[in-house]
């Protein structure tokens, strides 16, 4: 960890390193919201599929506007229909009913002038085609529905649905292992003495990764011992991303590193020139990504968010795999370290961004990220931020974009 590497670069590198998983599996459309498509969706059932009314009312032929006509029968949504209209007729028909070839514009039932015994006047000023769904006019067959890398969201689903489309190919949910590193640690079910800490990095993580639909498992606490550490992590290699927390500055106690690199780990980047976050490691071991979070509980939840998102979508196989900002008024100034890139958390609520204690906290705090339910980056050159400034925010349920936004203010 001689050099802090740049921020943009670290991103760029952690990013360039991340393959997509080839794993895939099938998943019925009812269990597959928020989940990776690894398979394109074509269109196979024209949209919609035969023409059909928009409306309660008459089926006509333009050419009548002015007439009164004979309704000759009616016709209800579901109704095989075939053309049997003779001059001076129409039909009456229903929303979503199947529009005969011989009609070609619809009058709701509020629009004629008067309908009784089965006879109607139909208004002089008539617009052909008017409140009539033609087949295929919003997807027809062929049309590419969706393209591989899609997150499925609820209206994908009604458009899947709608195709006759129940099960899809999907990436299988990465295999992510969470590890904790240290011998202070005690688990929250135990008994810790004044001189123990519970472990919440773990917990914290894991639900973090199921907020943000991800699947992860605990694998425990790595020891303080270098011996032990290179065989817990050759214990790991079976995850495609292993996520581990502390042990990775420069402690006598710190062997994350060194662990990962004797099972031939490869470094992308390990130092970073950002507050807080700056001894965090990023690399790869065979086929397993690996993340080695700094221990203090702040810094790893901000790190998660800043650093590990758009890795994990990348590797999970969305085309969305870049922060989403917000753009929120600043409320309260508050100033910056220049010279470094800062993570400054805080709150956005109605439109506005508020610090989180004025900007003055220590990366072994826990209770600020409770308090805060969003972040905000500075450049290496920002001094402070003004109120009424406009600022970018990433929000801790930020979506993700397939353009990669500039985060800095
Ligand atoms: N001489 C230097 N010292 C430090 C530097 C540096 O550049 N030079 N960097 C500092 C920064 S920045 C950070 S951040 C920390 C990160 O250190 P480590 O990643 O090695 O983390 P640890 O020392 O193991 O732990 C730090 C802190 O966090 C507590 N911790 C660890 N794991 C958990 C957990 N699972 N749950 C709750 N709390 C945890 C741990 O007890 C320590 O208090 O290094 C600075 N030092
Ligand atoms: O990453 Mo550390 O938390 O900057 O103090």
């Amino acid at each position: 960890m001689d050099k802090y590497l740049d921020f943009k670069d670290a991103v760029a590198s952690s990013l360039g390193i991340a393959e997509v998983t080839t794993l895939e599996e099938t998943v019925h459309i009812g269990d597959s919201i928020g989940r990776v498509l690894a398979q394109k969706v074509i269109c196979v059932k024209n949209l919609p599929s035969f023409n059909n009314s928009a409306m309660d009312g008459f089926a006509i032929k333009a050419t009548d506007a002015g007439k009164r006509l004979k309704v000759l029968k009616t016709i209800l949504a579901g109704d095989s229909v075939e053309a049997t209209l003779s001059a001076g007729e129409c039909y009456k028909i229903m929303t979503g009913a199947k529009v005969p070839s011989d009609a070609d514009t619809i009058i709701p039932i509020e629009d004629v002038l008067d309908y009784e015994n089965s006879e109607v006047t139909i208004k002089e000023n008539v617009v052909k085609n008017s409140c009539l769904r033609f087949k295929g006019e919003e997807k027809a067959l062929g049309d590419v529905l969706f393209d591989k890398g899609e997150v499925i969201t609820s209206g994908m689903v009604a458009l899947l649905a709608s195709q006759g489309i129940t099960m899809l190919s999907l990436y299988k949910k990465l295999n992510i292992a969470v590890v904790s590193t240290g011998n202070e640690l005690k688990e929250p079910w135990e008994i810790a003495s004044d001189d123990e800490i519970y472990n919440c990095n773990s917990y914290a993580i894991i639900s973090l990764l199921k907020e943000k639909g991800f699947n992860a498992t605990y694998t425990g606490v790595v020891p303080d011992s270098l011996e032990k550490s290179v065989e817990f992590v050759n214990g790991l290699k079976s995850y495609d991303l292993i996520i581990t927390t502390g042990g990775i500055s420069m402690g006598d106690a710190d062997y994350m590193a060194e662990a990962f690199e004797r099972n031939g780990l490869e470094i992308a980047f390990h130092g970073v020139n950002i507050k807080p976050g700056r001894p965090i490691m990023m690399g790869k071991m065979d086929n397993t990504f690996v993340m080695c979070l700094p221990g203090n509980p702040l810094t790893a939840m901000v790190n998660m968010h800043l650093f590990a998102f758009p890795v994990l979508n990348k590797l999970q196989g969305s085309l969305k795999v870049f922060h989403d900002v917000d753009i929120a008024t600043n409320v309260k100034a508050f100033k910056t370290k220049s010279g470094r890139v800062n993570v400054v958390l805080g709150s956005y609520a109605d439109g506005k961004y508020c610090v989180t204690q004025n900007n003055k906290y220590g990366s072994g705090m826990i209770s600020v990220i409770d308090a805060s339910n969003c972040i905000l980056v500075t450049d290496e050159s920002c001094e402070s931020i003004s109120e009424e400034d406009s600022v970018k925010i990433i929000k801790f349920n930020c979506l993700y974009s397939k353009d990669q936004i500039d985060l800095f203010n």
